[in-house]
């Protein structure tokens, strides 16, 4: 856990400050029932009125500066904290953003969330605990054993007698306890990718009619997670009646003992008053021990799950590697050499022995039915994942050799799901140029086949994107997508399945509009539907992660089995739908 305390280094001021200002406010706060026996003792007893106001201000004075002491120990406390938790979630988020899809896979984003939010809360907590209670609560403690000791030894015999009995009731409580937070932990995961889940196929889940299936699922996630709280709450329940009752107990010995000493004139009352004041600062500062025990405990399964992320080498690493030639000039072809694939070391191959090139400017199609590896192969080129053998290549360089940022720079990838951002319709293509001009928007959306619907809405270009651009249709967020990833006119554009919710004319002026205005970039397109890639200059043909034909379509309609079979079906299809 302190390993993490390296992001509190620009707190180091606020930490040391603050426990000194908490230690000042607990000093004062030992010495006010001393004041309190001698107020009681020699001034109301004795009627002295002088005595009485003299040592009330000096009290209420004490109790001013340790009031001004807690204020400036909170603010540095909350700096601290706040500024140590912000730091954090950035180191973490830095860390996920180099993590390769592989570790992403692996981790899974429910994890992740719950790892960014609650677990660096709970450290956010500790150490504004630690800047709090640390050195006040252990001090309190054993300072009013001492004090009792210095009023009246016998009776501080009670304080040693009690303060065993005390922790080891904290102590089962917390045996009891702290598993069971790790837990809690645990099933706020859970929660968190359930409700992920269901907020992400709110739409799919009405469609089925599934709304009541899934309320039972939160519920019943929810349910876990209330009774793991539940436990820890009627475990904590009994802390208090046990606590008070010892307290009691304590008192009235206090009072007892006290009484008889008193009544033999070797004690005075304010005196019996400032032990009873000592008693109940020791017991409850052992319970903010108890708690700052628990707090540091769930803080300490917090760290090791943030420190598990932070640990993580990514199988990718982002900084540059070897000397390399510039990607930005970098034109030329982009070859497969005997690259099989596995998501995971023991899945079975996901791609086998795919092997092929593609000249820089031409039009490459990949096909092949459903769960065949359309996606996963082009998910290597910008090394989302790393092949398992073989190799590809990118003007013959190998890419591994290549600074993964301009490598992925490099390549302009719309994915089978379009994302866009909230934001304006500008912001969103600035994504894939920070600097396009409006002529450069306008243009991309021109050769996306999408700038007479962006012409007519009032805003243009400054028309607002609802988050996940659930203002527009799927042909038209697939065409902003497309816009996004070519205004920057990168080397290599994939198409992964992007053509999909578009009517065959525009699918086919947006491949026309592609081969006109992007003359020198390489074109890959992904799509099951044989219109979208039967005019590439290429066509590779996948079927069950294996590569079973290379062509032109016209070669491929002579030599591929499955390729005709895709043909005929899909022109069966087409037959249907005529006859319909
Ligand atoms: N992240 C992943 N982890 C493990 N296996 C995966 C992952 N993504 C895909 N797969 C598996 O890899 C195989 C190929 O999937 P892929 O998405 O590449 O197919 P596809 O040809 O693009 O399919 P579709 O046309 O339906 O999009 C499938 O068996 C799939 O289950």
């Amino acid at each position: 856990m302190f390993s993490l305390l390296k992001y509190a280094k620009k707190y180091r001021f606020q930490i040391i400050l603050g426990p000194i200002f908490k230690f000042l406010e607990a000093v004062f706060e030992l010495f006010l029932p001393i004041y309190m026996a001698r107020l009681i003792d020699n001034g109301i007893k004795k009627g002295d009125a002088q005595y009485v106001i003299h040592t009330a201000r000096t009290m209420i004075f004490m109790s001013l500066i340790g009031l001004i002491c807690v204020l400036i120990c909170q603010y540095f406390a909350s700096v601290a904290s706040q500024g140590f938790g912000t730091e954090l979630r950035s180191a973490l988020l830095k860390k996920i953003n180099t993590l390769s899809h592989k570790e992403l896979d692996e981790l899974g984003t429910s994890t992740l969330v719950t790892r960014m939010t609650s677990d660096i809360n709970q450290l956010q907590l500790a150490l504004a605990m630690l800047i709090r209670l640390v050195i006040r609560a252990p001090f309190l403690s054993i300072g009013s054993v001492i004090m009792a000791f210095f009023i009246e030894p016998k009776l501080a015999l009670i304080f040693v007698l009690i303060l065993p009995i005390f922790c080891i009731v904290l102590y089962f409580m917390m045996k009891k306890t702290v598993p069971l937070y790790k837990k809690v932990q645990k099933k706020v995961d859970h929660l968190n990718q359930a409700i992920g889940e269901s907020l992400a196929g709110v739409r799919v889940i009405r469609a089925f009619a599934r709304k009541e299936n899934e309320e039972e699922k939160i519920a019943h996630v929810t349910d876990d997670l209330a009774k793991a709280y539940r436990r820890v709450a009627n475990i904590s329940a009994i802390l208090t009646p046990a606590t008070t009752l010892i307290l009691n107990i304590a008192i009235l010995s206090l009072l007892y003992f006290g009484g008889i000493k008193v009544n033999i004139g070797s004690l005075k009352q304010g005196e019996v008053l400032a032990l009873i004041n000592y008693m109940m600062q020791m017991l409850l500062a052992l319970i903010v021990v108890s708690n700052l025990v628990v707090i540091f405990t769930r803080a300490s399964a917090s760290a090791s799950r943030v420190n598990e992320v932070l640990a993580i080498k990514p199988s990718i690493p982002e900084d540059t590697l070897s000397s390399y030639q510039s990607v930005k000039t970098l034109s030329g072809t982009l070859a497969f050499q005997q690259v099989d694939f596995r998501y995971q070391p023991d899945a079975g191959l996901a791609l086998q022995k795919i092997d092929f090139s593609i000249k820089q400017g031409t039009i490459f199609g990949i096909t092949g039915p459903t769960g065949s590896g359309k996606s996963t192969l082009i998910q290597l080129i910008p090394r989302f994942y790393d092949v398992s053998t073989g190799a590809i290549s990118l003007a013959g360089q190998p890419i591994t050799q290549l600074p993964v940022d301009e490598l992925r720079q490099a390549i302009g990838l719309v994915p089978q799901k379009s994302v866009l951002f909230s934001g304006t319709i500008r912001e969103n293509l600035q994504w894939g140029k920070a600097d396009a001009s409006d002529e450069e928007c306008l243009a991309a959306l021109k050769t996306a086949q999408c700038l007479e619907f962006v012409q007519s809405l009032p805003n243009g270009l400054d028309t607002r994107v609802l988050a996940d651009g659930n203002n527009f249709s799927g042909g038209q967020k697939q065409r902003l997508a497309i816009a996004r990833a070519l205004i920057r006119k990168p080397p290599i554009l994939i198409l992964d399945d992007s053509l999909s919710a578009l009517d065959y004319r525009t699918d086919q002026d947006l491949r026309h509009a592609l081969k006109q205005d992007l003359a020198n970039t390489t074109v890959i397109i992904v799509s099951q539907r044989i219109s979208s890639v039967q005019n590439a200059n290429q066509i590779l043909v996948l079927n069950e992660g294996k590569q079973v034909g290379l062509g032109t379509h016209s070669e491929l309609l002579t030599h591929s089995a499955i390729y005709q079979e895709i043909v005929a079906s899909q022109e069966e299809r087409k037959e249907q739908l005529n006859e319909k």
